[in-house]
């Protein structure tokens, strides 16, 4: 079977969106896929150390399995992530966007502060890619401690300090999961 080909795009101002992306790249890794981590970056273009390469439409149109991630911003994506999305019109006209697994992550202060409204915001995205959006669900006893179905988030709290625990990295680690085994059965 060949190897699946995982590409994770993500935005993250204060760190957490990137520590569950780089928790994901490990998982993927730990499955035996080829992960590309990428950074849209913060506010600026260059890339800090040790901080992922940017990404490229090639870095999508290359993947089996695309995992996206954004802070909540106001119950919607990020706009750096946006502004990579909206840069994949020649990719999407052309069909290089169809047929692939995509997921989405996120993070927030508060638990009812747009974590839901942000993976749909994002899947919209997805819907017209033609992509396959493969959701977790409650496809695993896991997904009904972290309580998302609609994809992985995290809460960091009023101080914006709480780190990405237990619970989180196993719900991350069920999307690699799932997001992989959906993509080798396309692929069989
Ligand atoms: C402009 C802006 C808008 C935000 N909007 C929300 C929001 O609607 N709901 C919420 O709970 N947190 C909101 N936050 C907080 C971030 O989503 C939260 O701190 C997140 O965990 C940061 O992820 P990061 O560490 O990867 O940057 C907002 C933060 C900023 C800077």
């Amino acid at each position: 079977m060949p190897t699946t080909k995982v590409t994770i795009v993500y935005y993250s101002q204060t760190g957490t969106v990137a520590t569950m992306a780089a928790r994901l790249a490990q998982s993927a890794e730990a499955q035996g896929a080829e992960v590309r981590l990428r950074s849209v970056g913060r506010d600026n273009d260059e890339v800090a150390e040790g901080e992922p390469a940017r990404p490229t439409a090639d870095d999508i149109v290359w993947a089996d399995v695309v995992l996206l991630g954004s802070p909540t911003r106001y119950g919607n994506i990020a706009g750096r992530l946006k502004v990579f999305l909206d840069g994949l019109g020649a990719q999407w006209a052309t069909g290089q966007l169809a047929d692939k697994v995509y997921a989405g992550f996120t993070s927030s202060q508060t638990l009812h502060g747009g974590q839901e409204t942000t993976l749909l915001a994002l899947y919209n995205t997805v819907i017209h890619f033609g992509g396959i959006l493969v959701t977790p669900g409650y496809t695993d006893g896991s997904k009904f401690v972290d309580g998302n179905p609609y994809g992985v988030s995290h809460v960091t709290g009023a101080a914006n300090d709480i780190p990405v625990g237990d619970v989180t990295n196993t719900a991350l680690d069920h999307l690699v999961t799932r997001t992989i085994s959906i993509s080798r059965r396309l692929n069989a």
